[in-house]
């Protein structure tokens, strides 16, 4: 199911405190902390962007505003996370955003001189949602280190876009605009590529996937959803219950007919 123009804008302000209007093509800017977000964010907005808090919260909230190829752009600044399994407060509104808020672009900054860490993050966003871009920042200090990347071969592998920018020296931009629209717009529909876990995992996945299909309201993905019943992560259900119940429609009524089946 997708979010209404109507929904999505309520959500986003009731929840995140971040005001979009119904033309505006969404962007969440996601990756490990110090890999560049900001410094991107920063030379995507210019000086069309807010800060304050992300609501009951004491982190840092950025959004801002481009256009681009005539067409207008809300982008927000995560805050930097190594996982998105909810064991802090910015895991937790990360992944809250990512889950929920539905944008039509993920942008997910990876440090070019630690790929082998940052990936791990890039994986998880991919059981989340399959508009997603890699961004491979730091490429600047990566050729300073001698390391040499293959994007092609990453594009392929990660089955995403990959676009490699020094943004503190504002190279790669321009392309990165590029292909956020084509994400956006539905002209470039990658397919991220999935973690197969162990044959046990993904027989219990196999299991669960019809029971959390069909959720009333939900834009989430079952796989992921199963993933995280099967980790036990109470913390990501009582997430989940709050949103899904936007629409007055109760998570514990879907889960009680459920039960009855
Ligand atoms: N050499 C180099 N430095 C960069 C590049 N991009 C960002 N930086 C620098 O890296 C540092 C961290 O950048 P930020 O944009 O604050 O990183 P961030 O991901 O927003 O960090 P958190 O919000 O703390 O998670 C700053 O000193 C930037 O100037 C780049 O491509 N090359
Ligand atoms: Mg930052």
């Amino acid at each position: 199911m997708i979010l209404s123009a109507e929904k999505k804008s309520l959500l986003w302000q009731n929840y995140f405190g971040v005001p979009i209007r119904n033309d505006q093509l969404s962007i969440a800017l996601a990756g490990n902390p110090n890999v560049g977000k900001s410094t991107i964010f920063n030379a995507l907005t210019g000086l069309h962007q807010h800060t304050g808090n992300w609501p009951g919260k004491t982190v840092d909230n950025a959004h801002g505003s481009y256009q681009y190829q005539k067409k207008p752009f809300l982008i927000v600044d995560l805050p930097g996370t190594y996982s998105l399994l909810a064991h802090t407060v910015e895991e937790q509104i990360a992944r809250d955003f990512l889950c929920f808020a539905n944008p039509d672009v993920t942008v997910v900054v990876l440090d070019a001189t630690s790929l082998e860490r940052n990936l791990n993050l890039a994986l998880q966003v991919f059981e989340i949602t399959p508009n997603v871009i890699v961004c491979l920042n730091l490429m600047d200090e990566a050729k300073k280190k001698n390391l040499v990347i293959d994007v092609p071969s990453l594009e392929r592998e990660l089955g995403v876009p990959v676009v490699a920018t020094a943004a503190r020296q504002g190279i790669g931009l321009t392309e990165l605009r590029e292909k956020i629209l084509q994400v956006a717009t539905g002209l470039l529909q990658p397919i991220p590529r999935q973690i197969k876990y162990s044959s046990d995992i993904e027989s219990a996945l196999k299991e669960l996937l019809p029971l959390v299909e069909n959720i009333p309201n939900s834009t989430l993905s079952p796989r992921w959803i199963a993933l995280r019943l099967l980790d036990g992560d109470q913390n990501f259900l009582e997430s989940l219950s709050n949103f899904l119940d936007i629409d007055h429609v109760s998570f514990q009524d879907w889960e009680e007919s459920k039960c009855a089946q």
